[in-house]
């Protein structure tokens, strides 16, 4: 088959990307909400980090941390790849997508905080166990555009988090491009594209109830491991 069809295929269809995807990348500091809830500037390119496979869990599974560690939730659109993507343009990027998922960027910022203060790598503080909620997978036909889609987040029935893609600093396309000029991207890796303003801590007991457009809601609940 020639290339330029290949490149326009339809959906892949990937309900168990969590098991058969080898990577999760994410985008911090992505949201123009969160770098001036934070104070920080924006990034002048993409700041990626991968997080475990392991750290996966699907709705019906629970939240774990530690009583004495400062975890926080951070609700964010996954895009799941649908085919090999290495060194695309942005123009080809979102040819590659395969579909979506709801996900939280569960961020240990004790340790995150301790491993900056170090210039020491983010994997501990990320893709610890139970670190990567997911909703199942939502087909590529269903979100027309990326770049303008609603996600919101409740803690204990709270709005914490309401924002929309449209808010990020680097397109869906711009990160996948930009990934992919590193490592490439293969079907079933996830790529985390950065959380709205109103990230915070979730303790104990805490439960988490996040949503992305009217295509799916998803509840997890916090449980302590000591
Ligand atoms: O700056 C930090 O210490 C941590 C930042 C984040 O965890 C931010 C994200 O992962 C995000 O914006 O999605």
């Amino acid at each position: 088959m020639a290339s330029h069809l290949v490149s326009r295929m339809a959906s892949v269809h990937l309900p168990n990307f969590s098991e058969v995807g080898r990577k999760i990348v994410g985008a911090a500091l992505n949201y123009k909400s969160l770098a001036k809830d934070l104070k920080v500037q924006h990034p002048q390119r993409p700041i990626i980090f991968l997080k475990a496979t392991s750290s996966y869990i699907k709705v019906g599974q629970d939240i774990e941390i530690s009583k004495s560690d400062i975890v926080n939730y951070e609700v964010e659109l996954g895009v799941i790849i649908g085919k090999k993507c290495k060194k695309v343009t942005e123009s080809n990027a979102l040819d590659y997508i395969g579909g979506y998922c709801l996900a939280l960027d569960m961020t240990n910022v004790s340790i995150l905080s301790e491993a900056r203060k170090a210039s020491a790598p983010w994997d501990l503080g990320k893709g610890f166990d139970t670190a990567c909620p997911v909703s199942k997978f939502i087909p590529k036909e269903d979100i027309k555009n990326p770049d303008d889609v609603k996600l919101w987040l409740k803690l204990n029935g709270d709005i914490k988090q309401n924002g929309n893609t449209n808010d990020m600093i680097f397109s869906t396309a711009h990160l996948i491009s930009f990934v992919s000029q590193f490592m490439t991207l293969e079907p079933g890796d996830l790529l985390l594209t950065g959380s709205p303003s109103g990230v915070g801590p979730v303790r104990p007991n805490d439960v988490l109830e996040c949503g992305l457009d009217d295509l799916v809601t998803m509840k997890f609940s916090v449980k302590p491991t000591d």
